[in-house]
């Protein structure tokens, strides 16, 4: 399904996947492990559009034209820490990508996005840049690591999360209404400390153990 920029990812694996993310019992391994496969799933996903080029190649049989990804390079930018989870499985599909880290936390009075560490590839302009955080909620940190990969540049932005509430969505979208979004569910809403309800809690202390 797709709506307003909003690319909601149905497939029944990530679904039966982000399901057992979801439920508060399961182990740090098992959480851990799940994101990066959602990851995989989601990387899928994300470059289902990259346009392909014709080029020679030879089988062992006789030379054919095929396929082949044409066009700008790809740079994944995890939004730490819990946007890691879904980095090795992404690189799993593309090795050969760029990683950008954006450093950011989420202030738990203000809520706002606190910037603590950025390390990115000098200049973004002619690269897709795929942002990934499972946790879309308030959007503070969303909008603050697009801010981040415009300033190094960057034009070809796309969002991967996991999980976005509504307020969320509509935040980014009014900041970033250039940069598409992919995520495997829209819950309902923030609870009054920017927690999605129903979601599966803190994303970055279930995945590291920090709770
Ligand atoms: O949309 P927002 O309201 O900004 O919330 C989402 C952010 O909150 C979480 O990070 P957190 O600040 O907990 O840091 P962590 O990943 O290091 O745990 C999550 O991983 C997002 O980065
Ligand atoms: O529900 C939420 C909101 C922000 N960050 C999380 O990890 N979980
Ligand atoms: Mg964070």
């Amino acid at each position: 399904m797709t709506t307003k920029n909003v690319n909601l990812v149905s497939h029944p694996l990530v679904q039966h996947k982000l399901s057992l993310m979801r439920e508060k019992d399961r182990s740090i391994k098992g959480f851990r492990e799940l994101l990066n496969e959602i990851g995989m799933l989601l990387c899928y996903e994300v470059t289902r559009d990259l346009p392909l080029e014709m080029v020679d190649i030879e089988t062992p049989l006789q030379p054919m034209k095929a396929p082949q990804i044409a066009g700008k390079k790809l740079t994944f930018a995890p939004i730490l820490r819990a946007g890691v989870g879904f980095l090795d499985g992404m690189l799993a599909l593309v090795p050969s990508a760029r990683v950008a880290h954006i450093g950011l936390y989420r202030d738990p009075e203000t809520l706002q996005a606190v910037e603590y560490y950025f390390k990115a590839p000098h200049d973004l302009s002619d690269r897709t840049v795929v942002m990934m955080d499972p946790m879309l909620a308030t959007g503070n940190s969303a909008c603050a690591a697009a801010s981040l990969l415009k300033a190094r540049g960057a034009r070809d932005i796309r969002f991967v999360c996991l999980l976005a509430a509504p307020e969320g969505i509509a935040h980014f979208q009014k900041e970033h209404s250039d940069v598409p979004i992919w995520t495997a569910a829209v819950d309902e809403r923030l609870n009054d400390h920017g927690y999605i309800l129903p979601g599966l809690g803190d994303a970055g202390d279930r995945m590291f153990g920090t709770k």
